[in-house]
């Protein structure tokens, strides 16, 4: 069972995890938990770092210590009195840490993604202290566990890294025997390289660390506790009325994270699907609710469009030259020039004429593709390369769009009929999902009118 940030947020939720942790414990089953940082306190890291190296006065370190300690002593004295003192000793030792780290990044004014990756990880090492502890004051025997403790081996692509096949042995026998006699919590969102090198698995990637133990250990189900009722048909914050879907394919939540259903991490439902292993999304403030399920077939929503999404942090790439049709190599070039970058292209499209490349990528790897281009172009094919900030990618996912005629028609005559103009198209050969970009103030209506076009809303269909 995995718990993220706002699950963790402050002592009364973290009061509500504890009496779902008992209860599922005390109804006879083995447990492992991974939980996220308290919401928020990730943020907080990455500005402090960021601070610490490139502020030219002092930077606000000791006041971030302060406010880090207070919040967790704070929700600590609140959820396990009994063991406020010697948890704060170790939280206490924790947080000299990280002064003194950042202190001589601040020193040296230099921030590796080494450092940062051991400075952003803090925070779940701090909130899964305080979960453990909050289960042995209910009288369940609990351990936290770092993410190396938990055996979460990974590479070394610092900020987003990749764990490693060896981890499954070594989480197995390293949680497994663990859970026989306590309730293992596991700081998620971290692992270590082969030399105990602290690394992170990218933002929100608690959920691939539960995903990564759910499947090692051969969990019967991977739970997902969050803020929301369960996966829904768009993010109920731009779709007030958007719905949960309580059955969804492994591949449909696939494509639904990966196009912004902020919910579930992209990369948390293929160690899942690898071993068949159900995973529940679940509301903590809510338990009742029965949640969505994904598994390899879904039984009861028969609809084809199942939810849409939307990006807004995104830009559009625009690659022409006349030179560029028929000429073999230039694709090679121009992608294997930005995967040397490490640039992450989310969306690819080409005209048929070959006059054009259109690419998507996160806005924060903008700058870096457009130079990485720029050396491409030098090879005479490429006559421009433009790019814009100002669009955002929206999704249509559904397992049933694939032979269904008629859907991209529905979509774009929807779109068009609300003066909504496509700048780029995308459908993968699975059909799966058809992807385009928009300008981003056209973006929310779009979601919208899609939501309504498929009619989302309404019940689900047996
Ligand atoms: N399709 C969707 N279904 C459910 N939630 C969504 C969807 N798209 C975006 N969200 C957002 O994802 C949020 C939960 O993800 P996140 O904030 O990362 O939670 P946690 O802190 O539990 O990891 C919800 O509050 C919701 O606003
Ligand atoms: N704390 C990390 C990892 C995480 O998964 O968080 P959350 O479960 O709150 O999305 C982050 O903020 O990115």
């Amino acid at each position: 069972m995995k718990f993220g940030g706002t699950s963790v947020g402050d002592e009364k939720c973290i009061a509500r995890v504890v009496s779902i942790l008992k209860h599922h414990h005390n109804t006879g089953n083995e447990l492992a938990v991974v939980v996220s940082a308290m919401s928020g306190v990730t943020d907080q890291l990455h500005i402090i770092a960021k601070e610490a190296v490139e502020s030219l006065d002092e930077p606000p370190i000791e006041t971030t210590i302060h406010s880090l300690r207070a919040r967790h002593k704070k929700v600590l004295e609140a959820v396990a009195p009994g063991e406020t003192d010697t948890v704060m000793q170790e939280i206490d030792i924790k947080l000299e840490n990280l002064r003194n780290i950042l202190t001589a990044i601040h020193n040296l004014r230099e921030l590796t993604p080494r450092s940062k990756d051991y400075i952003i990880s803090f925070g779940e090492r701090l909130s899964a202290r305080i979960v453990s502890a909050a289960l042995r004051e209910e009288g369940i025997p609990s351990v936290p566990l770092n993410g190396c403790e938990a055996g979460i081996m990974t590479n070394e692509r610092h900020g987003c890294a990749n764990v490693l096949p060896e981890s499954e042995q070594k989480i197995k026998s390293r949680v497994l025997p663990l859970m026989q006699e306590y309730v293992p919590v596991v700081m998620g969102y971290m692992g270590c390289t082969g030399t105990g090198i602290v690394t992170t698995l990218g933002r929100s990637g608690s959920d691939y660390s539960a995903a990564i133990v759910g499947a090692a250990i051969d969990a019967e189900e991977i739970w997902i506790w969050t803020d929301v009722d369960g996966i829904m048909t768009s993010d109920p914050r731009i779709i007030p009325d958007a719905r949960v879907l309580p059955d969804i394919s492994y591949l449909e939540a696939m494509e639904l994270s990966y196009f912004g259903a902020e919910v579930l991490h992209p990369r948390s439902i293929e160690p899942a699907m690898q071993k068949g292993i159900p995973v529940r999304v679940k509301n903590t403030f809510n338990p009742g609710a029965g949640g969505s399920c994904v598994l390899s077939k879904q039984h009861r929503d028969k609809r084809v469009v199942k939810g849409i999404t939307y990006i807004d942090k995104v830009s559009l790439i625009n690659i022409t030259g006349a030179q560029m049709v028929g000429r073999p190599g230039v694709a090679r070039a121009i992608f294997g020039e930005l995967a040397s970058n490490s640039v992450n292209i989310m969306m690819i499209s080409q005209a048929s004429s070959e006059a054009n490349i259109s690419l998507v990528v996160d806005d924060e790897h903008l700058d870096i593709a457009i130079s990485a281009l720029g050396s491409v172009k030098k090879g005479g094919y490429i006559r421009e390369v433009t790019y814009d900030r100002d669009i955002c990618a929206v999704a249509v996912v559904g397992v049933g769009m694939a032979g269904t005629p008629g859907i991209s028609g529905r979509i774009f005559t929807a779109l068009g009929k609300n003066e909504i103009n496509l700048m780029m198209i995308s459908q993968g050969s699975s059909e799966v999902n058809i992807s385009f970009i928009v300008k981003e103030d056209d973006g929310i209506k779009a979601v919208k009118v899609l939501h309504d076009e498929f009619e989302l809303s309404g019940e689900c269909e047996e």
